[in-house]
């Protein structure tokens, strides 16, 4: 695929150096759509044997793809690195930090403010863009110059890139649809029906909403690509790790074998931990995302998640539930 034949691409776009940081799924990925378009990139993980304070010297744009137990040590080296003035990073990760109960770009913006920082997230299962099939998604900055270079570096006629204005927003809903991917891997382990994965599915994006909210993020964000787009890629395939570890739970496995039959990272694990924390502080009202806590614990079982999210007390469809 040839980039220049890109009619949206502006006519003073240059390759860029650009260093990727993590070489699991998702590293790979990206590394492989910047490689399609021509960049000069390179790949640094934990096993480099260059630091990567010297890898990152001449890099315009750093993207972090390492999963959240990874992104403070990052952005910490990162801090003492002689980097480019104007360079531009780029966060890929989907979690919560249990310490502090941020969110990736919380810890990003905390370590390194003067940089322009990037979200970029939306429904983007790793293997299928390594086929080469048809992909959406959303690069989020309050530096609309960022949000626009990073457009112009991964898009291509496979890979279809929105610019967006609400990166907490753009983050929350891949962080936390992790979670509900859980529940509906559970759903369809069960063989639950369309009927109950549609309705968790549609709930649960509600809660998204509020949780979102409460970060200051637009709830229109969730209706977009990064929000509902990934609700559905991550729920609708077993691909999903997420969703495989929710299967293999309602297969009769142990949390632990679960996790251990998952090639990869499943985020929504420890983010239903630490989302439980912030919605009891804050009293939100995030009734899936709290069984799946639960059931992750051990104190219900699935068929006791079940029955307790349908006997409810009977309410009105609202976003603006706070009990
Ligand atoms: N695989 C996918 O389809 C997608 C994954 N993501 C997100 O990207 C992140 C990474 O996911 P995957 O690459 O799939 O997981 P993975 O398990 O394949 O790879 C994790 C990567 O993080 C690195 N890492 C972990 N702990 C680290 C630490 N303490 N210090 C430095 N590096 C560390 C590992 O070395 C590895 O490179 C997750 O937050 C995930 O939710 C986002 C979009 C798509
Ligand atoms: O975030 C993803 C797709 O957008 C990947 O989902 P899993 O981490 O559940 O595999």
């Amino acid at each position: 695929m040839n980039l220049l034949s890109n009619p949206d691409r502006p006519s003073e776009y240059v390759p860029q150096n650009i260093t990727v940081i993590g070489a699991g799924a998702w590293g790979s990925a990206i590394a492989f759509l910047l490689n399609q378009n021509h960049h000069q990139v390179q790949i640094w993980s934990r096993q480099s044997e260059v630091p990567l304070s010297a890898m990152v010297a001449d890099s315009d744009v750093i993207i972090s793809a390492v999963s959240i137990k990874g992104v403070r040590a990052i952005a910490t080296q990162l801090q003492t690195a002689n980097l480019r003035p104007d360079v531009i990073l780029v966060s890929a990760t989907k979690g919560l930090e249990p310490a502090t109960l941020a969110t990736p770009s919380q810890i990003w913006r905390s370590l390194l403010p003067v940089y322009p920082l990037v979200v970029l997230s939306g429904p983007n299962l790793s293997k299928e863009i390594m086929a080469g099939q048809p992909t959406a998604t959303v690069v989020a900055s309050e530096h609309p110059h960022a949000a626009q270079l990073v457009q112009n570096i991964f898009a291509s006629r496979n890979f279809r890139v929105y610019t967006n204005p609400d990166p907490i927003g753009v983050e929350l809903g891949g962080t936390l649809k992790n979670v509900i991917a859980i529940a509906v891997g559970a759903c369809d382990g069960l063989n639950l029906g369309t009927n109950a994965k549609s309705a968790l599915i549609t709930r649960s994006l509600i809660e998204i909403i509020r949780v979102g909210v409460f970060f200051g993020a637009q709830p229109e964000t969730f209706w977009g690509l990064s929000g509902l787009g990934d609700l559905l890629a991550t729920c609708n395939s077993s691909l999903s790790r997420n969703y495989q570890v929710g299967y293999a739970i309602a297969q009769g496995k142990s949390l632990e074998a679960a996790i251990a039959s998952t090639v990869g990272t499943a985020e929504g694990v420890n983010t239903a931990h630490v989302l439980m924390e912030i919605c009891d502080r804050a009293q939100i009202s995030v009734p899936v995302s709290r069984y799946v806590h639960r059931l992750l614990r051990g104190e219900i079982t699935l068929q006791q998640a079940v029955e307790g999210l349908m006997d409810r007390d009977l309410k009105a469809e609202s976003l603006q539930e706070h009990s």
